[in-house]
């Protein structure tokens, strides 16, 4: 293997240490910043994300709202959860752990969040600030990437960064913040309906690949040095993870971010950044 490691674990330790500073600060103030989250229905993957996002709040002080309902839960009950975790005031910032059961319109349970306590960047609001310009939460997932590609000093201004996916958490506002004047890239977007995937990737001075694809980066699409960041989460028949990237990537490019143990840790820590940025908004 050639290429140097983007570590997702070590830099969100980094960041969550120093939120916790920032907390301290805040609960001098008599501030206390809590996260709620909602998970609806049985899934393995999003009850073990929901865990561990509470098990981030302990470590820097961040208290823990949890709510759950079950895979059956009718849209008017988790729309009734939604407006209960706007009133509530040791709510602070929350998030609707995403995907919701199916028939369930998640657009709107979005809609219906007090955007203010938008935790994950993905209230309409948040998303339509982002597009304008204005100070707000960015979604988790794509800062937490531009955040470990600044900290490991990977050139993201005048990069051209190749984006493989367009889904609702990473691919679709991944170019908002890549095109944002602090960030300046140059984005390409492809998609199920990209003719030329290969063609593209080759241009990549960063790849971010979100499609759910086993492997669909190989390596003889991949410009030597390049930058990878593997952001596709398929399982193995023994559950484990099998990501977007080839593992012959590593001896073209210049660094990867491995899966798991790179983009995921930084998806959480961003979340935390959302909360406390939020509650220091709050309190002025
Ligand atoms: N409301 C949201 N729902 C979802 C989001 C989101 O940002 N907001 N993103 C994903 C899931 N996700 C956070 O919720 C998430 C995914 C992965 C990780 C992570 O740390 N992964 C580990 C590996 C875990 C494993 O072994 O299964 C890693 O990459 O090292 C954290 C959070 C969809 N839903």
């Amino acid at each position: 293997m050639t290429a140097q490691i983007l570590d997702g674990k070590a830099t969100a330790a980094a960041i969550k240490s120093e939120l916790t500073t920032r907390v301290e600060a805040l609960k001098a103030k008599g501030v206390q910043p809590g996260l709620g989250t909602l998970l609806v229905g049985d899934d393995p993957g999003s009850r073990w994300y929901v865990n561990g996002k509470h098990r981030d709040c302990a470590q820097v002080g961040i208290a823990s709202i949890q709510r759950e309902l079950p895979e059956t839960a009718t849209q008017e009950e988790i729309e009734a959860v939604v407006r209960e975790l706007n009133e509530d005031p040791a709510c602070t910032g929350y998030i609707v752990q995403l995907p919701l059961p199916k028939g369930i319109d998640a657009n709107r349970v979005l809609e219906l969040m007090d955007p203010a306590k938008d935790a994950d960047g993905l209230h309409p609001m948040s998303l339509g600030r982002l597009v304008l310009g204005i100070e707000g939460p960015l979604p988790c997932t794509p800062y937490g990437i531009v955040q470990l590609l600044r900290r490991h000093d990977v050139e993201v201004k005048g990069a051209h960064v190749v984006v493989v996916g367009r889904g609702i958490t990473i691919g679709r506002p991944m170019p908002l913040v890549l095109t944002r004047k602090s960030e300046n890239a140059t984005v390409t977007q492809c998609h199920t309906g990209t003719r030329d995937l290969s063609a593209h990737l080759k241009q990549a001075d960063i790849i971010v690949a979100a499609a759910g694809v086993p492997h669909i980066i190989k390596p003889e699409d991949v410009k030597p040095g390049a930058a990878v960041l593997d952001v596709g989460v398929s399982r193995d028949e023994a559950g484990k993870i099998v990501g977007d990237v080839h593992p012959g990537v590593a001896e073209v490019a210049g660094w990867v971010a491995p899966n798991p143990g790179g983009v995921g840790p930084m998806t959480r820590a961003q979340l935390l950044v959302n909360v406390v940025e939020a509650a220091e908004r709050a309190a002025g």
